[in-house]
């Protein structure tokens, strides 16, 4: 079967694959294996190769449609109505709410398995999210396991963990991952705002809102449109923002 990625990226191991990747593309010097390629490389890396799973490169160029619509795969209401306020002038959104693994490790490897799995599975550009709320005093914790600890022991327990320190201070951090479609190596585009965990304040109809503080205001005391223009969703949306014009500009390019 062969998949198409308009970015190129390291979707291989196989070495000859890469040389042969060199050889057609003289300007690519190296790729590193299963690394996903950050903003700063897309740039040298636009350009489009088609993937095959057994022999890893083919050197035919193929065109994908443009990208006009995406699926955010999320069971998630409050996430899905956040992205939709942010992201829906820019592009379509479709939404499924698929029961996807979500692996042990770091913010990014827990992000990137969601997205790959979507793609697997949907097989269209996919969209995941990830959330985060880190605790300074804990060395991040609760960190990408924030949704067990908000189901078992809550906003008072949340509070509870930090009783013994001074340091209350806690970072929010979102991870979205973008995928061209299966085979293809998600992309990260992350968002981070720092605040401070409080006793409840506001409105209980999304997660830790009411206990993550930013500047005197609770995210649950804020006013929707001020917490999309501040949050560590908006940050990171901002960033897929730039991917998207970036993308849409190399669009025009191939087929002009
Ligand atoms: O007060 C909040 N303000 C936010 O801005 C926010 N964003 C996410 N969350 C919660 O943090 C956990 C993340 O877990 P999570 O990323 O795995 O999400 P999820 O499983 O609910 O959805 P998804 O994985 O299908 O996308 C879940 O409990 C979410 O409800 C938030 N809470
Ligand atoms: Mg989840």
């Amino acid at each position: 079967m062969q998949q198409t990625c308009r970015y190129m990226r390291a979707c291989t191991t196989h070495r000859a694959s890469q040389q042969l990747l060199i050889a057609f593309r003289p300007n690519v010097r190296s790729i590193a294996p299963r690394s996903p390629i950050t903003q700063h490389r897309l740039s040298d890396l636009k350009r489009q190769v088609s993937i095959d799973s057994r022999f890893g490169l083919h050197t035919s160029i193929q065109h994908t449609m443009p990208l006009d619509r995406i699926t955010f795969v999320t069971g998630n209401k409050g996430k899905l109505a956040e992205v939709q306020a942010i992201l829906g002038s820019y592009i379509n959104i479709d939404n499924r709410d698929l029961d996807l693994e979500e692996i042990q490790g770091t913010i990014e490897e827990v992000s990137s398995a969601k997205c790959r799995k979507a793609a697997e599975i949907l097989k269209t550009p996919v969209l995941t999210e990830d959330t985060c709320l880190c605790f300074k005093a804990l060395n991040g914790l609760p960190g990408p396991y924030i949704k067990w600890f908000m189901k078992s022991i809550g906003h008072d327990g949340l509070n509870k963990l930090l009783a013994g320190f001074e340091d209350k201070s806690a970072e929010a951090v979102c991870t979205f991952a973008f995928s061209e479609g299966p085979g293809c190596e998600p992309i990260i585009f992350q968002g981070r705002t720092e605040g401070k965990i409080v006793c409840p304040r506001g409105p209980s109809n999304f997660g830790w809102d009411p206990i993550f503080e930013y500047e005197g205001e609770t995210y649950a005391e804020m006013d929707k449109a001020k917490k999309n223009s501040i949050s560590h969703r908006y940050k990171a949306l901002e960033k897929f923002k730039q991917f998207l014009e970036t993308y849409d500009k190399q669009e025009e390019k191939t087929t002009t």
